[in-house]
C-alpha cells in the first residue's frame, strides 16, 4: 500500500453534478460561462439537486419554497447575541449555527429522501439568514427579516444592509454565487460525503463541510487575499511585496490550484467584476494592485489565480466586511454540499480509504513507573 499525499490525482466516487475536464467546468453538463452570464443562483440551486433546469413553473416553485424557510428560530438568534461575537470567526458561528438549526429541526435525524430535500430546502433558505443576522448582531443591529419579493441575491444584500442593492451589484452577487455554487469533489464537498455516508444526517454533513471550507488553504483564502492587498496597500508597493514573498517560499493567497493546470476559468468573471466594481466605487487601485500581482506571480510561478483572488475585491466593493467573505462562499456552495450529500445518500457505501503505516514496528507496553 502506498498512499497518494494529499490524495492528488485518486478518484473516489463517480458524480452527475459537476465536472473539470481540460480545465472546463461544468455544472451537469452547462459551461461555467454559460451559467455565469445567464443563470439566476435559484436556477443553479435546482439544476445541482435535479441535475436539470427547471421550467418557470418549477423555478417560481423553489424561490417561494426558499422565501418560505428563511427566517431562523429564535434559539439560533438568541444563540448569536450570546456568543462573544466581536471576538468570533463567523465561519465558526456559522458552523455552530448550523449544527444548532439541526436540534431545532423535528425531521433532523429522518432519512427518507423527502425528509432530506426538505432539510436541504431549510438549509440553503437559512444560511444566508445566518450570516447576516451574525452581522447585524455584531454592529450592534436587530436582524433584518428577509423579504419574499426580492432574488436570492438581492435579499442577502438586503438582509446584510437594510438596504435593496443596484442593479449592478445585484447582478455581480448573482454572478458570484453562481460561481461558487459547486466545483467536483474539492475538500469541503469530500468532508460531507464523507460525513454523511457513514448515514449521518444532512446537519452534521453541512456542518462539517462548513468547518473544511473554513481553512485557508480552501474557501478561507477570499479573506486572506483581501489581508494581503490591504497589507500591501498600493499597486506601487505590490511588486517588492510580492517578489520578497515568493523568495520566502511564502504561498501568494487566491493562486494555484490542485486540478486546474492553465488556469481557473472562475477568475476571469470575477476579474471582470472587480475592474467594474471598483471603477464605480472609486477605488481601482484594488483591480489595479490584483492585476500587478496576477502578472508578477503568473510569470515567476505560472500560477494562475483561483476562484478567491478576485472574489476579494469584487467583495471589498460591495461594501462587504472582509471576514465574511468566506461565509459568503458557504451560503453559495452549501447547494453544491447538499446535492452532493442527496446523491451520496442515493448510492451510499461507507467511505473508508486505507493509511500507509509508518510508525514504529511492534513494542512492549511498559508501566508507567518502570518508563524513563
Ligand atoms: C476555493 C479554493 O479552495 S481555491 C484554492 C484556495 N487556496 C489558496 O488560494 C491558497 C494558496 N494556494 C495553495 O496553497 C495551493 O495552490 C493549493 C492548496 C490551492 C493547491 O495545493 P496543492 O495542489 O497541494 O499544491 P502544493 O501546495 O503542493 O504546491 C505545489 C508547488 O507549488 C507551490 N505553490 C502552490 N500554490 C502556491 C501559491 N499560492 N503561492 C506560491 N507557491 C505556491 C508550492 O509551494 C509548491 O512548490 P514546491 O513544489 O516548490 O514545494
Ligand atoms: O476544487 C478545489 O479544490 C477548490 C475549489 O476551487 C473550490 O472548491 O471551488
Amino acid at each position: 500500500m502506498t498512499a497518494t499525499r494529499g490524495l492528488e490525482g485518486v478518484v473516489a466516487t463517480t458524480s452527475s453534478i459537476s465536472s473539470i475536464i481540460d480545465d472546463t467546468l461544468t455544472y451537469v453538463g452547462y459551461d461555467i460561462d454559460d451559467l455565469t452570464e445567464n443563470a439566476s443562483f435559484e436556477e443553479v440551486i435546482y439544476l445541482l439537486w435535479h441535475l436539470r433546469l427547471p421550467t418557470k413553473d418549477e423555478l417560481q416553485e423553489l424561490k417561494t419554497q426558499l422565501a418560505e424557510n428563511m427566517s431562523l428560530p429564535d434559539e439560533v438568534i438568541n444563540e448569536l447575541k450570546a456568543i462573544p461575537i466581536k471576538k468570533v470567526h463567523p465561519m465558526a458561528a456559522l458552523r455552530s449555527a448550523v449544527s444548532l438549526l439541526g436540534l431545532f429541526d423535528d425531521e433532523a435525524d429522518v432519512m427518507e429522501d423527502d425528509a432530506n430535500y426538505r432539510k436541504a430546502i431549510r438549509l440553503q433558505a437559512k444560511m444566508p439568514s445566518i450570516v447576516t443576522a451574525f452581522s447585524r448582531i455584531r454592529q450592534g443591529k436587530e436582524p433584518i427579516a428577509p423579504r419574499t419579493d426580492l432574488s436570492f441575491a438581492a435579499n442577502f444584500m438586503y438582509m446584510l444592509t437594510g438596504k435593496e442593492p443596484e442593479p449592478i451589484e445585484e447582478e455581480a452577487f448573482n454572478k458570484a454565487l453562481v460561481l461558487h455554487a459547486d466545483h467536483e469533489l474539492n475538500a469541503s464537498t469530500f468532508t460531507a460525503r464523507v460525513c454523511v455516508a457513514t448515514l449521518s444526517d444532512v446537519y452534521s454533513g453541512v456542518t462539517a463541510a462548513i468547518g473544511a471550507l473554513k481553512g485557508p488553504l480552501h474557501g478561507g483564502a477570499n479573506e486572506q487575499v483581501m489581508k494581503m492587498l490591504t497589507e500591501i496597500g498600493s499597486p506601487e508597493k505590490a511588486e517588492s511585496i510580492i517578489r520578497e514573498k515568493l523568495a520566502n517560499k511564502e504561498k501568494i493567497m487566491g493562486f494555484g490550484h490542485r486540478v486546474y493546470r492553465k488556469g481557473d476559468p472562475r477568475a476571469k468573471h470575477l476579474r471582470e467584476m472587480s475592474k467594474k466594481l471598483t471603477e464605480l466605487s472609486g477605488e481601482s487601485e484594488w483591480y489595479d494592485m490584483s492585476i500587478k500581482i496576477e502578472d508578477i506571480v503568473t510569470s515567476e510561478k505560472q500560477l494562475p489565480p483561483n476562484v478567491d483572488f478576485y472574489s476579494a475585491s469584487v467583495y471589498h466593493s460591495l461594501g462587504i466586511d472582509h471576514d465574511l467573505f468566506t461565509p459568503i462562499f458557504a451560503v453559495s456552495r452549501v447547494s453544491g454540499w447538499l446535492a452532493h450529500i442527496l446523491e451520496q445518500y442515493s448510492n451510499n457505501r461507507l467511505i473508508r480509504p486505507r493509511a500507509d503505516y509508518v510508525g514504529p514496528g511492534m513494542q512492549q507496553y511498559v508501566p508507567v513507573n518502570e518508563r524513563r
